[in-house]
Parts: structure tokens; sequence; C-alpha cells
């Protein structure tokens, strides 16, 4: 296997993943979870996705005239479903923020993107280092609905004392995620989804500054995040720029449900339709 190019096929893959085929993310996350040490059998697996690749090339996404309804969406929350490992939590939470928020915010992130991308058919990662606006909404999902709102569980190597409390070694402990997000020591209106405040922030969301850590912190820290942050903003900035979005007939902001499955993840405990009207048809 020593001659074989695991990795940079991977990383190939990845790209165009990010970029333009959103389909093949499932299985390039799997394949690309053997990069350390790779067998024959998953170097068959990737040489499949080639194969799919070239065989899909000619296929895209076609969007028709018609009233569409989005139910369905993607991010990178495994573990939200037992059964498929479908991925959803991501994009509904942040569906249910911008709905929930002041219409005025959509407006606004849609006049920037739309701007900033001019005639082109799609927003790609260039684009994206533009959008304040837009990263101001996902900075905000991130704090109010973080994906993993207790992480991972860790476990402490030696006796500690956090805030007086005594922590013994061996223990396991969860940080709270979530409640850091909404700390009133921190945060003002901290329940409230206002992107505005993450406008020329210099709280950082990679682990330094503990009230804002979806990611975690430390040598343990999510190695995922540019990964998810690329994944995040520009689906979202595509979303945003060709479609434009409403709460379904009859229903008005608080009536949105924003209860959320136990688990790992956070995911929405029931769908959020939204009704869709593609601006560029
Ligand atoms: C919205 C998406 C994601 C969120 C919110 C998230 C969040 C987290 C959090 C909170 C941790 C625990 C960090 C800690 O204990 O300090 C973690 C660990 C980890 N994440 Fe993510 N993650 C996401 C997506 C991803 C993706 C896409 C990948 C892979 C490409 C990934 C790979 C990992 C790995 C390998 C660890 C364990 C790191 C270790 O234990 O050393 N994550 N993630």
């Amino acid at each position: 296997m020593k001659k074989i190019p695991y990795a940079s096929t991977i990383s190939s893959l990845m790209y165009a993943m990010v970029c333009t085929r959103p389909n093949i993310a499932h299985a390039v996350g799997i394949a690309s979870r053997y990069l350390s040490n790779p067998g024959k059998e998953h170097w068959n697996a990737v040489k499949w996705i080639l194969r799919y690749f070239k065989g899909t090339s000619r296929l895209c996404l076609c969007f028709d005239n018609g009233k569409t309804m989005l139910d369905g969406y993607t991010d990178a929350d495994m573990a939200g479903d037992l059964d498929n490992r479908k991925s959803t939590s991501g994009y509904d939470n942040l569906g249910n923020g911008l709905m929930k928020s002041p219409k005025a915010i959509l407006k606004k992130a849609q006049a920037e993107i739309r701007g900033a991308v001019g005639n082109k058919d799609i927003v790609n990662e260039d684009d994206i280092q533009k959008l304040s606006c837009l990263k101001a909404i996902v900075r905000e999902t991130f704090r109010l609905y973080p994906s993993a709102p207790l992480s991972v569980p860790r476990q402490t190597l030696a006796n500690c004392i956090i805030n007086g409390h005594e922590i013994q070694s061996n223990s396991i402990v969860y940080t709270n995620v979530w409640g850091n997000g909404r700390d009133p020591e921190y945060w003002e209106n901290p329940n409230e989804f206002l992107p505005e405040r993450c406008l020329n922030s210099s709280v950082d969301m990679k682990g330094k500054d503990f009230q804002l850590i979806p990611f975690g912190a430390g040598r343990r820290g999510c190695p995922g995040y540019s990964l998810v942050l690329a994944m995040v903003e520009v689906g979202l900035a595509n979303l945003l720029y060709s479609f434009d979005w409403e709460l379904p007939f009859g229903i008005k902001k608080d009536d949105i449900d924003t209860q959320v499955l136990l688990g790992l993840t956070m995911p929405n405990k029931n769908d959020l339709p939204l009704p869709a009207k593609n601006v560029y048809a």
C-alpha cells in the first residue's frame, strides 16, 4: 500500500466535495477515517468513489419553476441518525435561528452575497471571505445552537480544582458548551439570535475564548473545524444567494418549534419545512 496515493486522492476528493459535489461527503468522510493506515479494501472503496464521480460528472441538481419546499439538508452531525447516519442538525439550526430573527438580517445577508457574487451561478469559497454578515450568522448559530452541546466526554488525568470543585483523576467530565454560549456574564441578551454582535467581534471560536467553544479547546479540540466552516458557509451562502425564504403559510416566528432531541448532538425534534423561491428561475 506504500505506493498507493491514498491520502492525496482523499484530499482531491475533499476539494471536490466542498466545492461542487456535496453528494460524496458521506463516502469521503468514511474513507478518510483510514488515512493513517489504509488497507486494500479502503483503496477499492476510494476507486468506487472515483468511478461514481466519473459516471455522474454530467449530472447536476435542477430546480424547476414550481414551489420548492426544502425539507432535507446536510452538515456534519453523523451521530444524530443511528440508522443511516444522515446528517442534519447544523442547517436545521441555521434555519431556526434565521427564521426566528428579524427579517432584516436575512435580507442584509442576501444583499451582501448577491452584491459580492455578481452574475455567477454559484457562490464559491473565494467569495466567502468578503461576506462578513454571512460569517456572523454562522458564528451566532454555533453560539446559540452548538451541534455538540456538552462536547465530547473526556477523562481527567490528575486531581484538579475548578471553581472550588475538586475533580478527582479518572473522572468523566463534560464541558457545557451550550451554557458557556449563553452565559449572561459574557453575552448581552444571551438567548437572542443577534448576528450583529459577531460583526467585528474579537471573540475566538477555535478554543481560545471559553465563552464560545462549539469545537472544543486545547489539544483534543475538533480537527474538522476548517472543513465544517467551509461546508456550512459555502452551503448557506448558496441557499441564501439563489432562494428567497419564507415561513410556511400561517406560521409565525414564535410558532417555530425549537425543541431538540437528546443525545451527543442537538438535532431538531421536528422538521422545519421552509418554502423557497428560486430568484433566478
Ligand atoms: C458542526 C460540525 C462539528 C462540530 C460542532 C464538532 C465539534 C467537536 C467537538 C466539540 C469536539 C470535542 C473537542 C474537545 O473535546 O475539546 C470534536 C472532536 C472531534 N471532531 Fe469534531 N465537530 C464537527 C465536525 C467534525 C468533522 C467534519 C470532523 C472530521 C472531518 C470532525 C472530527 C473530529 C475529531 C476526529 C474529534 C476528536 C479529536 C480528539 O479527540 O483528539 N469533527 N468535534
